[in-house]
C-alpha cells in the first residue's frame, strides 16, 4: 500500500530534504507541501504529514494533523511536558492516530544517548556540548536537552551524588546552562550543521561520546522509518529508539 505524505515546514532545511526523501522512496508518495501561512487543510490527503518547523508553531500543526485524522511525525524542537499532554489529549479522541516525536532522527544521535545513559552511573562528572550551524533559533538543541535528562535519569536510578564543581565565581552563561544538574554548552559556528559531545570523568579516566551530523541526509532514513512505523502505532510515542526497537 502507498503511503501519502505531506510535509510540513516544506520550504525549511530539513523540509526540503524530507520532500525529496520522500520523492525517491519506495511505497511514499508526496501528498503536498506546506509552509508558514498555509492553510493546512486536509493536508492533501495524506496518510502521514511530517513536520519540521520552530517551536512556537509545532504544536498546533500537530493537533491540527491529529483532528484531521492523519498520523504525524514531529522532528521540531521545543516540547514540553505540557504541549505532548495536550497532544495525548487530543489522540484520546482520534484513538487510531499515532504522533511520533523525535528530538533527533540520525541514528548516531540515538544510540549516543543510549551510550550516554549506559554510562551515567559510573562516572563523577558530566557535561553535554551541542554544536550547531548559526541559523539554529534555538539553545540548547532539543537533543542536547534530552541526553541530559536521560542521564539525569540514570545518575538519579542509581543513586549518584551531584558532580564535583569548586567554581564559585563565573561569568553569566561560562559553566553553561543546567538541564536536570547536568551542564550543556551550546556553541554556534559557520560550517557545522549538527554535532554533540557527551563528556564523562572519573579519577584518572575521561570517556568522550561524540556523533556528528555533516549532512541532513543522516536524519532521512529515521524520518522515513517513523513514517512507515507511526501508522502502525496508535498514540503518542516519543523518541526514535522506540520504533527502532532500541
Ligand atoms: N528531530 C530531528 O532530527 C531534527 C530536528 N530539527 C528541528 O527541526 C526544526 C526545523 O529545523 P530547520 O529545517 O533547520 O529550520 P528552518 O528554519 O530551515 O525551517 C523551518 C520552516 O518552517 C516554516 N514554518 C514556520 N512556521 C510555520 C508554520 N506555522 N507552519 C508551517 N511552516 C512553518 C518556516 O517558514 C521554514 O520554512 C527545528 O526545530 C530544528 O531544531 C532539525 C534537524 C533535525
Ligand atoms: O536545528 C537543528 O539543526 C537540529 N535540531 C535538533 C535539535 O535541536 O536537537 C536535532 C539536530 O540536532 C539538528
Amino acid at each position: 500500500m502507498t503511503l501519502r505524505v505531506a510535509v510540513i515546514g516544506a520550504a525549511g532545511r530539513m523540509g526540503q530534504q524530507v520532500v525529496e526523501a520522500v520523492e525517491r522512496a519506495d511505497g511514499l508518495e508526496l501528498a503536498g507541501r506546506f509552509d508558514v501561512g498555509d492553510d493546512l487543510g486536509d493536508l492533501g490527503g495524506a496518510d502521514v504529514a511530517v513536520e519540521f518547523t520552530v517551536p512556537g508553531a509545532t504544536l498546533a500543526n500537530v493537533l491540527h494533523c491529529v483532528e484531521q485524522g492523519v498520523h504525524a511525525v514531529v522532528g521540531t524542537t521545543g516540547w514540553t511536558d505540557e504541549s505532548m499532554s495536550q497532544v495525548r489529549a487530543a489522540l484520546a479522541v482520534q484513538p487510531k492516530v499515532g504522533v511520533l516525536i523525535a528530538p533527533n532522527f540520525a541514528i548516531g544521535a540515538v544510540l549516543t544517548m543510549r551510550f550516554a545513559a549506559q554510562a551515567a552511573r559510573f562516572y563523577e562528572s558530566v557535561e553535554v556540548i551541542e554544536l550547531h550551524h548559526p541559523d539554529k533559533v534555538d539553545a540548547p538543541s532539543g537533543t542536547a536537552i534530552r541526553t541530559a535528562e536521560v542521564i539525569a535519569e540514570a545518575r538519579r536510578s542509581a543513586a549518584v551524588p551531584p558532580a564535583p564543581d569548586a567554581t564559585t565565581s563565573a561569568l553569566d552563561g561560562a559553566r553553561g546552562a543546567q538541564v536536570d544538574g547536568v551542564p550543556v554548552h551550546a556553541v554556534r559556528l559557520r560550517g557545522l550543521v549538527a554535532h554533540e559531545e557527551v563528556l564523562f570523568g572519573s579519577p584518572g579516566e575521561t570517556l568522550t561520546i561524540r556523533h556528528d551530523s555533516y549532512d541532513r541526509a543522516s536524519f532521512m532514513p529515521g524520518v522515513l522509518a517513523g513514517v512507515r512505523g507511526v501508522v502502525d502505532r496508535p498514540g503518542l510515542t516519543v523518541g526514535l529508539e522506540e520504533i527502532l526497537d532500541l
